[in-house]
């Protein structure tokens, strides 16, 4: 290695040219895509170089303690380094792992979980390999697409507004890319109004179209039927449409097809309405939701809450082996699908969803569970709410979560409190992406 370049000594009113062409060897991968390197001491974060490369950088952005650099040039290359599928996998930012092999993103997304237990959490215990998929494309069941002045689709660029366009992407079903070019095709002369638009699928390859920025009445069935009628054939089975700027799901309208739209997980069917939140990877929340059951293992006499509860689908799995079962839940048209799953799968009679704040609605009941599910948003869980559940003191908590670094906070709180992490397992519910999920078991032990 070049050490004279490794030494050069930058500087932010550098030119051009001084910071460029350095050496830099990557490390380890950060938990945002990017590979880590030194250079006279200062981490120094370039995307798209893997863990054993040297590259070729340009510095763009030097601080006192880090900087970040673009990768100029591959000096050697990894084993693990594959060519990126997507043509549009580096503009894009949707994927930041396509240029590495699936089996080496997910064991990095097994270590970016072990770091945040260790860094934040303060806690060493056994992260075990992350459970991926088998054939992991073409898993996403959800593509939220932005539109152009001029009537084109994409999504934003990570942490931008301005778009990304694409023919094919590789997470979505071949069947979602063809319901997405129809309809950038028939939108292209009109409806400026529309700004963002929600496909769905499930597994029977039926789909769901929302959307958004439309006054409802506007786009007319009868007036378009040709564009229906193509939707139709390809699968999708309803449109619906809602208006901007209005409280959740305020003006939120059929505009065409089914009203109900169904999604099967595990053996049971859910219903599940456009603004309700349902897991994206369709064969692996059959995999999360094992996990959840087998570490439950729940023998039917005990008292379960499902916190963050959706539409139901955890509490309605663990429904089955409890004797009774409360969900908490936000989003008044997920605690209506809820109950209504509810009837469907018919688990009535034990099992109930309450609307409201977890943080607030938790504290106004009176039973004391044995067993607390947690699967929160990226947020984690409010301070009241680990509070609360340090005072109710359930016997297991299972958190399931999709941001190791309030995981790692708040499994820390929870250790404080007296419980004990007894498993530690992630799922590979987003190939290609930095996102991880993961399973934590804890079992009370004792408050010191
Ligand atoms: C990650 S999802 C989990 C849903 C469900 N467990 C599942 O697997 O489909 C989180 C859910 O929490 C709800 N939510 C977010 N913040 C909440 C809060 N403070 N109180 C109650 N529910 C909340 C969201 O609406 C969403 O349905």
């Amino acid at each position: 290695m070049n050490n004279k370049k490794l030494n050069h000594n930058y500087r932010n009113t550098n030119t051009r040219e001084e910071n460029s062409n350095l050496e830099v060897e990557c490390l380890r991968l950060l938990s945002d895509g990017s590979g880590v390197g030194y250079m006279n001491g200062i981490a120094t974060f370039v995307p798209g170089l893997l863990p054993g490369e040297t590259g070729e950088v340009e510095v763009f952005d030097a601080k006192k303690k880090y900087q970040r650099a673009r990768l100029q040039k591959i000096i050697n290359r990894s084993p693990d380094r594959m060519d990126a599928p997507c043509s549009v996998f580096e503009g894009c930012g949707g994927c930041q792992l396509q240029h590495m092999t699936y089996k080496q993103t997910l064991q990095w997304k097994q270590r970016w979980v072990e770091d945040a237990l260790t860094r934040i959490g303060k806690l060493k215990v056994e992260v075990k390999p992350t459970l991926g998929m088998e054939y992991p494309w073409r898993y996403r069941n959800k593509a939220r697409l932005h539109r152009e002045p001029t009537g084109e689709l994409g999504y934003y660029k990570e942490k931008s507004k301005s778009l990304v366009h694409f023919q094919d992407c590789l997470l979505l079903s071949e069947r979602m890319n063809r319901w997405i070019r129809l309809t950038e095709e028939f939108l292209a002369d009109g409806y400026p109004e529309i700004h963002t638009l929600t496909f769905r699928e499930n597994r029977k390859g039926e789909g769901l179209l929302l959307l958004e920025g439309l006054p409802v009445k506007v786009l007319s069935p009868e007036e378009n039927s040709d564009y229906f009628k193509a939707l139709s054939q390809e699968g999708l089975r309803s449109v619906w449409g809602i208006g901007t700027g209005n409280d959740l799901g305020g003006n939120l309208e059929l505009i065409w097809g089914d009203e109900s739209f169904s999604q099967t997980i595990l053996d049971m069917t859910f219903e599940v309405s456009p603004l309700s939140f349902l897991q994206v990877n369709s064969l692996q929340t059959d995999v999360l939701y094992a996990q959840v059951l087998a570490v439950a293992a729940l023998n039917g006499e005990e008292t379960v809450w499902d916190l963050y509860s959706g539409i139901g689908t955890l509490a309605l799995a663990l429904a089955r082996k409890a004797k009774k079962v409360t969900g908490i839940e936000e989003n008044p048209f997920a605690v209506e699908d809820a109950m209504r799953n509810a009837v469907n799968n018919n688990a009535i009679g034990h099992i109930e969803f309450l609307k409201g704040k977890v943080e607030s609605r938790m504290m106004k009941i009176e039973e004391q569970p044995d067993v607390v599910v947690l699967d929160p948003p990226r947020a984690g869980l409010h301070a009241d709410v680990l509070k609360r559940l340090l005072e109710l003191n359930p016997k297991r908590i299972i958190y399931v979560s999709c941001d190791p670094g309030t995981l790692a906070r708040d499994i820390g709180g929870l250790t404080a409190g007296g419980y004990g992490v007894d498993s530690v397992q992630s799922v590979d519910m987003f190939p290609w992406t930095m996102h991880v999920e993961t399973v934590v078991l804890m079992n009370f032990k004792e408050r010191t």
